[in-house]
């Protein structure tokens, strides 16, 4: 599903991505851990086509195809999902208009009409409700005072109606509290499927416990030097990062 080969990217001319490979295939969840300012971030920005960084080597490719050349919103209209792609707060606009404005627009893309008005409503009543988000929600603003953990909800409620193909969630540095980490880890349980992939950047290992991952990898000094299952976020835990360093070293 994604297939990342010798990427390295940079930004003001430094290099941040030194040679990531990374293969994520249908049904699975990736967990990518590793040390502050080691290019967690920088990864998640690049697959979701951020112009603040260059490509300067190494392909992405998305469901067979090369999306190096893609802006962010065919990115999205192709099935990927990051979870910091729509942070803008925007005063007027409720959360649900924003949505039926985002799928609608994937729909365009496609070709396809828009959702009809009663099928968008049918869509969000399921998915508000499998989420447990309370409807009163959907009527704010979109992310107008919203809190860390009303954020979140909104982003897994627009995770739940794009349906995307790859969702990429980024919670490095997103300030979790528990009720959140539950938000973040419920809607990815509940949406998971066998056609769909999950990639969760983390430095929490306790989200992990809630999101049980295929693999574990570890990104240092932009290059992920060490893969293993979901007892390598345990080792992490209770080892730090020094000995993998150390590892990379000899
Ligand atoms: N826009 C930018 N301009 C300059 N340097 C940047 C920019 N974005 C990232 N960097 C640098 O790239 C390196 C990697 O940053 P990145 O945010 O990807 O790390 P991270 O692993 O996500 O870190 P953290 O765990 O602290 O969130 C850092 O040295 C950072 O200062």
């Amino acid at each position: 599903m994604l297939r990342i080969e010798n990427l390295h990217a940079s930004v003001e001319d430094k290099e941040i991505l030194k040679g990531i490979n990374l293969d994520v295939k249908p049904g699975e969840i990736h967990a990518i851990m590793g040390p502050n300012g080691s290019g967690k971030s920088t990864l998640s920005s690049v697959i979701a086509g951020n112009e603040d960084f260059e490509v300067t080597k190494g392909n992405i490719e998305f469901l067979g195809e090369d999306i190096g050349e893609l802006a962010p919103e065919d990115r999205a209209h192709k099935g990927l999902f990051l979870s910091f792609q729509y942070p803008v707060e925007i005063p007027g606009v409720s959360v649900t208009n924003f949505i039926k404005t985002a799928i609608n627009e994937t729909r365009r893309a496609k070709g396809l009409e828009d959702m009809p008005a009663n099928e968008m409503l049918k869509m969000i009543r399921e998915k508000s409700e499998l989420l447990e988000i309370d409807r009163k929600f959907l009527s704010r603003s979109l992310n107008e005072g919203f809190s860390g953990g009303e954020k979140k909800r909104n982003e897994i409620f627009q995770m739940a109606m794009l349906e995307p193909k790859l969702a990429i969630l980024d919670e490095t540095d997103s300030g979790l509290d528990i009720d959140a980490l539950r938000i973040v880890a419920n809607g990815v349980n509940k949406l998971k499927s066998k056609d769909n992939a999950v990639v969760v950047i983390t430095h929490y290992q306790r989200l992990l416990e809630y999101i049980v991952p295929d693999f574990v990898h570890v990104l240092l000094n932009g290059r992920i030097v060490k893969s293993g299952g979901k007892e390598l976020a345990f080792e992490l835990e209770e080892k730090g990062y020094d000995w993998i360093k150390q590892e990379v070293e000899v």
